[in-house]
């Protein structure tokens, strides 16, 4: 029943359809009530000999005409319940959306793609049925039930009915004892079904792996147990499911028993004619619906309200990264000062980086080296402050990135991440993703920049060809390559390049080195890399070692510094001699 209270903001928004969808109820059910009078009346009329033909043509058009307008109005109060519960769905899933969209990376390393994907879908459909049927249930039971059981008392016996419902208060009690086991075993069946969302997605995507390693039956396995566990789970949820009508039923049974062995007396008694004992029956038959959606609102409502709490458990976890009051809307221009003193990714953890201390005028080129591990994605993700500095600060033209609105700093900067992802659209749409309004020349221009442009002719379908998952398949460089241009045509102050070299040869990378820095635009860019030979070029190389900077300059300075730099660029380059050695 709590979620009801939960749902407030929901009610008091969209009172005006729930109030006539109740008010078209409400008229139901008082017209669903003239029939059995009617049918009683006629009887009373067949048992007596008093029915007319035209008093029974009467009678039959006056149910018909009942019966047409309790079609038309039953209708109308779907459209206005149900159809209002779809904007809850929709209201849900939108502020879902956006909480994902404003949430830094540690929210996705915490709750995994198919755990969100599960409550975006299944739970938030579970909400949206307590706002239609658990709405629909106890209104109706109140409504339709009251009134039933008011006109039995006030039109025909009020000693009857009493005796009649005495077995309504353990139907009470049963169906909310079965709502509160329900509510703690689909909580569990939601789970479970997170479980197994996150597995199918996780297989899929790993389906090349899965067979490369010839792992395909232990992958079944594993499958076969998570789907078990779901049935288990949910099977827990039926076993209470299926306690619900049984219930109902001997309840309603042993109302009808006491109607018949009682209400006979009466009519023997006299007390009551038998045409009042039938349309006391035919009341009866009408509580049938109220009683079962008693037991339905207990069902629906305990699934809403399980499934409401997991979505407000994922909609109340607040992002750590957090604008201050009156933080600074400015353009930023793209000189950096980094005075890192210590990071680390949880309080009690080691330090990740630790004094990262370095300046780079506006349009100068960063490039950071170092080690697998050694930190210098964490260091991106720093200076973009999708994390915060632990000891220290990053200035951005000499204010802090904490006093900046977040939109500033993600319009300032644009990042070619180390694993790149292509939506399932056309090549120009994925390149026009951050600026859908680009004009074509725009989008070829930057493809230019990006080298990636004669590939993209010679697709029989050019810039119109489908990519991603149900498209055609492009290699990792020119995967690579669009993501390049994807970012360069939102045209950022900062460019970030993490390893977005790694999956094109070295003419391919010089090219598109030398036409970022042939851009008209001044833009300052930093680049991690593997390969030296991308970031030779740079204004400053940082060599990270398990965190701090073991060596910075230039090319030129690092070469004649020795050590880790000098080592691994003779390295690479006799390794690409080799290789080209070898082509030849
Ligand atoms: N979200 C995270 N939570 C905890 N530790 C993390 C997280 N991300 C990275 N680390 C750890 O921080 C260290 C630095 O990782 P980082 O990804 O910055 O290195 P890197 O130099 O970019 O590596 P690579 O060259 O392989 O991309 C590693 O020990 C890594 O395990």
């Amino acid at each position: 029943m709590r979620v009801f209270v939960d749902l407030n903001w929901f009610f008091k928004k969209h009172w005006r359809a729930y109030a006539s969808g109740i008010a078209v109820l409400a008229v139901v059910s008082f017209l669903s009530l003239i029939p059995p009078r009617v049918i009683g009346e006629v009887v009373d009329g067949i048992a007596d000999a008093s029915l007319t033909p035209s008093a029974l043509v009467n009678a039959v058009g006056l149910i018909l005409g009942i019966a047409v307008v309790l079609y038309i109005l039953r209708f109308l109060w779907r459209l206005l319940i149900f159809g209002t519960s779809l904007k809850l769905a929709r209201q849900i899933r939108f502020d879902l959306y956006r909480h994902f969209t404003n949430m830094p990376a540690s929210f996705y390393h915490k709750r995994t793609t198919g755990d969100l994907m599960a409550v975006s879908t299944n739970d938030v459909r579970a909400v949206q049925a307590t706002a239609g049927e658990g709405v629909l249930t106890i209104v109706d039971a109140c409504l339709l039930g009251g009134m039933v059981v008011v006109t039995m008392a006030v039109s025909i016996s009020w000693q009857l009915t009493f005796i009649t419902l005495l077995p309504l208060p353990f139907m009470a009690l049963l169906t909310s004892y079965y709502g509160k086991l329900l509510h703690r075993r689909f909580a569990g069946a939601q789970a479970a079904f997170s479980v197994l969302n996150n597995t199918v997605q996780e297989s899929i995507g790993g389906m090349k792996v899965t067979k490369a390693f010839g792992r395909e039956q232990e992958e079944v396995s594993r499958f076969a147990k998570t789907s078990a566990h779901v049935v288990e789970k949910n099977m827990a949820v039926a076993r209470v499911d299926a306690l619900f009508d049984p219930t109902i039923t001997i309840v309603i049974g042993s109302c009808y028993l006491l109607a018949v062995a009682v209400g006979s007396l009466f009519v023997a008694d006299g007390a009551m004619t038998i045409g009042q004992l039938t349309s006391f029956f035919v009341y009866l038959g009408l509580l049938i619906w109220p009683m079962l959606a008693i037991g339905m609102f207990f069902n629906v409502v305990e699934r809403g309200h399980a499934s409401y709490d997991r979505i407000r458990a994922v909609l109340n976890e607040k992002s750590d990264i957090i604008e201050r009051e009156q933080a600074l809307d400015l353009d930023i221009q793209g000189e950096l000062d980094v005075r890192i003193d210590a990071f680390r990714y949880s309080p009690d953890g080691a330090n990740v980086l630790e004094n990262v201390h370095f300046h780079l005028p506006k349009g100068g080129t960063l490039g950071i080296v170092g080690r697998t591990g050694s930190g210098k994605t964490t260091l991106l993700s720093l200076l973009q402050r999708t994390i915060d500095v632990t000891e220290g600060d990053i200035l951005l033209d000499g204010h802090s990135v904490r006093a900046y609105q977040l939109s500033c700093i993600k319009d300032a900067f644009g990042l070619v991440p180390q694993e790149h992802f292509l939506f399932s659209a056309t090549i120009a749409e994925n390149v026009a993703f951050a600026k859908p309004e680009a004009s074509i020349a725009e989008i070829v221009a930057v493809c230019k920049l990006a080298q990636v442009h004669e590939d993209i002719l010679r697709f029989p379908a050019g810039y119109d060809t489908i990519v991603g998952e149900r498209g055609v398949t492009l290699s990792g460089g020119q995967k690579q390559r669009i993501s390049i241009a994807r970012t360069l045509l939102s045209d950022p102050t900062l460019l970030v390049l993490d390893d977005a070299l790694s999956a094109v040869d070295a003419k391919t990378e010089e090219a598109i080195l030398q036409a970022l820095q042939t851009e008209k635009r001044e833009r300052t860019i930093i680049m991690t890399a593997h390969r030296l030979s991308a970031i030779s070029h740079a204004s400053l190389i940082l060599v990270l070692e398990d965190g701090k900077v073991s060596q910075s300059g230039t090319h030129a300075e690092l070469m004649q510094q020795g050590g880790w730099y000098k080592e691994m660029y003779e390295r690479q380059q006799l390794e690409s001699a080799v290789e080209q050695g070898g082509n030849e």
